[in-house]
């Protein structure tokens, strides 16, 4: 089992350096690391994981930037994703952190470091034990700020 995380140097924050670490804590797996200078650039990152370096899953990490440029940059590299998803039947888990998510740079740093970790562990849960998923259906998770739980009639 190998997984692969794909991550920018746009990012204000090492999210690479934090999904290793995570994971590694969870599980004993082979890990691939692919850097691009931003989110256009995760999906064929992501494509070259699992095709060119066998990666069973991967995980895609970048920070869009607050500007109205920089929604829409996000946007298609979702579609692309989205897209490598369907092209190569395998997971990618976007954690994406918007960067005007947090009131301030301490805010973002936290943000971007627990969504990132939340999302390492749904990336081994879904990668190893995809029944520890079936346990929390329905249960309002949330990766960063807290969870909403689940609605009540
Ligand atoms: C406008 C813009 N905004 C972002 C962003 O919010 N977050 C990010 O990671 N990257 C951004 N980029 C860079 C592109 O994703 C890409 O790296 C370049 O267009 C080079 O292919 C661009 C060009």
């Amino acid at each position: 089992m190998k997984i692969g995380i794909a991550d920018t140097t746009f990012a204000r924050i090492d999210m690479g350096r934090i999904a290793t670490e995570e994971i590694r804590k969870h599980a004993s797996v082979g890990i691939e690391r692919y850097v691009v200078p931003g989110i256009k650039d995760l999906p064929v990152a992501c494509k070259k994981l699992i095709e060119e370096r066998g990666c069973d899953l991967v995980m895609a990490l970048g920070m869009p930037g607050g500007a109205a440029k920089d929604k829409v940059c996000a946007h298609e590299a979702s579609q692309g994703l989205i897209l490598c998803q369907l092209m190569t039947n395998r997971h990618i888990i976007e954690v994406f952190v918007h960067e005007d998510e947090a009131k301030d740079a301490k805010e973002l740093a936290w943000l971007m470091e627990q969504r990132t970790r939340e999302h390492a562990v749904n990336a081994v849960r879904l990668a190893l034990r995809p029944k520890d998923l079936e346990k929390l259906a329905g249960t309002g998770q949330r990766q960063g700020f807290e969870d909403v739980g689940p609605a009540r009639p």
